[in-house]
């Protein structure tokens, strides 16, 4: 049976409660758009998988409630994270200012290899915009993060946004990687050399029985 993936990755998504995290998750997994907002309690995931230079990764993506009552339990989730997806709303200045705390946070309870990117969602708001694109990209900059601005509504720019912390994720476990599919290749090699030996053991067999009749 061929394989379904060769690696797995933990994802993690974090921000204001209305940010639109659900949506994200839900445009990219599902490619559909709900424009009701039903809170998020304590963590929710979804998985998909994707093809990044020939690996076939699973990305199991957790979405975490924004709301503050939730931060106990969500903050158990971080440890296990390689990737972090930091959301603000364009259309909510606060959501923005509150990054900070989202990312020391992080700092705080992540693992010091996690790749982090930051996301403006909301892009197809432009009339109720708050939060002008270059101040979200400074702010990605002094983090040493990527930025993008995207749509669950509209689908703009989700699919980059997951796949590019996907491909860091990637790159920073990328000797991880190597050393595994080696030895899965490794495997499959032996496990197809034994195959043949067992195949050969039964053609001997076969000998055996017509000799001792
Ligand atoms: N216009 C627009 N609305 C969006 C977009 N993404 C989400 N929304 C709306 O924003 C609201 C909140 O979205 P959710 O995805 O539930 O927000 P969340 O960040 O998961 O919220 P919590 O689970 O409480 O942390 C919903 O009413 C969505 O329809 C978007 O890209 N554009």
């Amino acid at each position: 049976m061929a394989k379904q993936y060769d690696v797995l990755f933990r994802l993690l998504m974090l921000g204001d409660s209305g940010v639109g995290k659900t949506c994200m998750l839900r445009r990219f997994t599902e490619n559909c758009f709900d424009p009701s907002h039903i809170s998020t309690i304590g963590v929710d995931f979804k998985m998909r998988t994707l093809e990044v230079d020939g690996i076939k990764v699973r990305v199991q993506i957790w979405d975490t409630a924004g709301q503050e009552r939730y931060q106990t339990i969500t903050k158990q989730y971080y440890r296990r994270a390689q990737g972090v997806i930091f959301v603000y709303d364009i259309t909510s200045e606060s959501s923005f200012q509150h990054i900070v705390k989202w990312a020391s946070d992080v700092d705080e309870y992540a693992p010091d290899e996690v790749r982090t990117i930051l996301v403006g969602n909301k892009s197809d708001e432009e009339l109720r915009r708050q939060v002008p694109k270059d101040q979200g990209s400074k702010l990605a900059e002094t983090y040493g993060m990527e930025f993008f601005e995207t749509s669950a509504s509209t689908s703009s720019k989700i699919s980059e946004a997951f796949t590019r912390v996907t491909e860091l994720v990637l790159q920073a476990h990328k000797k991880d990687v190597d050393n595994l599919l080696g030895s899965l290749d490794d495997y499959l090699e032996k496990a197809a050399l034994e195959e043949e030996k067992g195949s050969e053991g039964s053609d001997c067999d076969t000998i055996r029985k017509a000799c001792a009749c």
